[in-house]
């Protein structure tokens, strides 16, 4: 599976006009100033927004050129963002089975498929509660499952940890990163945060008004930052990173 991508989507004042690709298996970071056009691309990829030239194709299948549109579910394409936007009226177990049904999995296969994220992620005990009776974190963990239970090629994940508590951000971080490793699916996230871009991403593009203006490796990009914005990305970061210890009674 690789995801190549070429689009141009015209904005207010400039156009977004980028070419990229994400090999099997890796997670591509894009991060730039709010505004620089990364929802939009993230959109277009997942088939919620029409690019205007440029093609899109996901292991040798198009999903968009200046003609086709496939429709978002037809594209084998997850999408994670900052509201987890579960089915109110389904419980957290039926929530996730709808993505496993989303997937192609028969009734009785997607119930013991969701099931199994529920144990694996220990939310036993919220199985049957309806979105409105979880937190935001137990949301986005539901989420989380709802979107990988339908075996997506590629999981697209939009400032999904900016509404949580920094613990909440932490271990939500953690359990995407280890979820998509487990599952094989690559990724790509969009944040403004450098924690996010380190603990997921393995490469990353940097954005302005639009335009690719950096790219590399994670740790080429922060070690020689193009502009401003990159390198106050990099400064949020902790000189001398602590490890956070569960307590002991
Ligand atoms: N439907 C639209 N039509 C025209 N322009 C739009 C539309 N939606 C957003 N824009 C503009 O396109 C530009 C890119 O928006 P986009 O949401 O992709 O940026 P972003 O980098 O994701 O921003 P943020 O970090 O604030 O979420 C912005 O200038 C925005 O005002």
């Amino acid at each position: 599976m690789t995801l190549k991508v070429q689009l141009r989507v015209p904005r207010t004042g400039f156009d977004v006009d980028v070419k990229f690709e994400v090999p099997a298996g890796r997670t591509l970071a894009i991060i730039g100033p709010s505004g620089s056009g990364k929802s939009t691309i993230v959109h277009a990829i997942a088939g919620i927004q029409e690019i205007t030239a440029g093609r899109i194709e996901l292991s040798g299948n198009v999903l968009a050129d200046a003609v086709a549109h496939r429709p978002p579910h037809l594209r084998e394409v997850g999408l994670l963002g900052q509201d987890p936007h579960l089915f109110p009226h389904l419980d957290a177990l039926k929530n996730i089975a709808f993505g496993a049904r989303a997937g192609g999995m028969d009734k009785s296969v997607a119930k013991v498929a969701a099931s199994e994220w529920i144990e694996r992620l220990g939310l036993q005990e919220i199985a049957t509660h309806r979105p409105e009776a979880l937190s935001g974190g137990q949301r986005q963990r539901i989420a989380l499952a709802r979107a990988l239970a339908a075996r997506p090629k590629i999981l697209l994940i939009d400032e999904p940890f900016a509404s949580l508590d920094v613990e909440a951000a932490m271990d939500m971080r953690s359990l995407v990163r280890e979820e998509l490793a487990r599952t094989a699916t690559s990724a790509i996230v969009v944040s403004h945060s450098a924690a996010d871009t380190l603990a997921l991403a393995d490469d990353l593009l940097v954005l302005e008004r639009g335009k690719i203006i950096q790219r590399g490796t994670v740790a080429e990009v922060f070690a020689d930052p193009a502009n401003r914005f990159v390198r106050a990305v990099v400064a949020t970061l902790p000189a001398h990173p602590i490890s956070i210890q569960e307590e002991q009674p």
